[in-house]
């Protein structure tokens, strides 16, 4: 093992991370620690060469988090005292526009990050606390935190302004941030070398569909517009967010049904998107419900489909001239039908999707990655798995070296 980081993605009532090399990208270990602070938790540790660890028990807090997976790198390994560690990365949320790239952790990087909190008062909070305990695990590594926003940073303002009060924006500093941008910029990157194109040449719309979604255009390695807007609600329909809405549906809801404020957040954020249209946030149990015949599961996934239809469509005028779309995350790497149904009836365009090698059963069968259009395809499709985490670690590597 040589340059190792240890990789923590800390979120309010969890704790994911990940052992790995920035150079070779491979894995050591991988863990969760879920639903800290409340009567049960469930805390999972894999070792990439050894057996994995589950535990239900009570972990009251981040810090009792991290302690119980150093116990447990001490019991199963690997062992961290051997494994080269150069320093901990951080996932961070919301830079603002402050951060345009990873920042070695000091105090001022703390209180900036804390002072950006209202802008992303279910993430920033969070991810201090896993700084706050990783720092404490371990006393001795320099901390990175790398923002989702920071690649994001190159949106122009025509993009990023949005057209209200202008003093009331700057005040109150509202303007598209975009988020997801570790995974669009591995993502973008990627993509340019799949091409065997420098990346200063080649224009790529990235469709990140996870739990969150969100669409990346990127021009010669530069994120010019993004889905997600100040927060990761807006865009694309997503697990359990609505993604966007007409903004007079909050105004509504409030003076009509007499929801508050705090009602109306939990409803959008967790209540929502295809969680709110099925009962499942789940797409592959939404996609069961529509194989089995249920109506509102076939909806919802026309809702999905025609939503990011729109955004392709947006952000292939924006570029001018695509040369790739990529598809990443649990649904972009997994659901044929989600692709299928986002680029369905584009040969006037230029995209034409191979039905065989999007199922998996072309030349290169069911491989992670891999290209899914047909030869005649102006534009290519790729699914092309994404890995913040390994973004994370290099990122992390090069803050520190420099
Ligand atoms: N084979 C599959 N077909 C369709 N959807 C899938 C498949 N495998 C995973 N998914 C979906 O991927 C989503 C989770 O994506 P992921 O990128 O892991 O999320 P997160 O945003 O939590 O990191 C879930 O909605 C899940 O249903
Ligand atoms: C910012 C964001 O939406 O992240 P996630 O997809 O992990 O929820
Ligand atoms: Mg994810």
């Amino acid at each position: 093992m040589s340059a190792s980081v240890f990789v923590v993605n800390a979120g309010s009532s969890s704790l994911k991370y990940q052992l790995l090399d920035a150079t070779s990208g491979q894995c050591y270990a991988t863990g969760l620690v879920d639903r800290i602070g409340e009567s049960r938790s469930t805390a999972k540790h894999q070792p990439t060469d050894g057996e994995k660890i589950v535990e239900d028990l009570h972990i009251r807090d981040h810090e009792k988090a991290l302690q119980w997976v150093m116990d447990q790198f001490a019991k199963a390994g690997p062992d961290l005292d051997r494994a080269g560690l150069i320093g901990v990365g951080h996932r961070v949320v919301q830079g603002g526009a402050r951060f345009d790239g990873p920042a070695v952790v000091t105090d001022d990087v703390i209180s900036q990050i804390d002072e950006l909190a209202p802008l992303a008062p279910l993430h920033n909070p969070a991810n201090l606390l896993g700084i706050r305990a990783a720092q404490a695990a371990f006393p001795d590594l320099p901390h990175v935190a790398v923002f989702d926003t920071a690649f994001h940073l190159t949106i122009p303002p025509a993009a990023h302004l949005y057209a209200i009060d202008r003093q009331v924006a700057a005040a109150n500093r509202i303007r598209k941030y975009g988020f997801h941008g570790t995974s669009h910029s591995f993502v973008s990157k990627r993509m340019a070398t799949l091409l065997d194109r420098p990346l200063a040449e080649v224009n790529t719309i990235v469709l990140h569909l996870g739990n969150g979604a969100s669409a990346c255009a990127v021009r010669g390695g530069d994120s010019i517009e993004t889905s997600m807007g100040m927060t990761p609600l807006a865009g694309l329909v997503m697990g359990t967010r609505s993604g966007d809405i007409d903004a007079g549906v909050i105004f509504h809801l409030h003076h009509q049904a007499g929801m508050s404020a705090a009602e109306i957040d939990q409803l959008l954020n967790k209540r929502s998107g295809m969680y709110g249209l099925t009962g499942t946030g789940d797409m592959r149990d939404v996609q069961a419900a529509a194989d089995a015949g249920l109506a509102h599961a076939t909806a919802a996934l026309e809702v999905y489909a025609h939503r990011l239809r729109g955004v392709i469509g947006s952000y292939l005028v924006h570029l001018g001239r695509t040369d790739a779309i990529a598809f990443t995350a649990g649904v972009g790497e997994n659901s044929p039908q989600v692709r299928a149904d986002a680029l369905r009836d584009l040969e006037g365009l230029g995209i034409v999707l191979d039905p065989a090698r999007n199922e998996g059963g072309g030349p290169d069968g069911d491989a992670p990655e891999r290209r899914i259009s047909a030869d005649e395809s102006a534009i290519q499709v790729w699914v092309v798995p994404t890995n913040e985490e390994l973004e994370i670690a290099r990122q992390t590597r090069q803050a520190t070296q420099a």
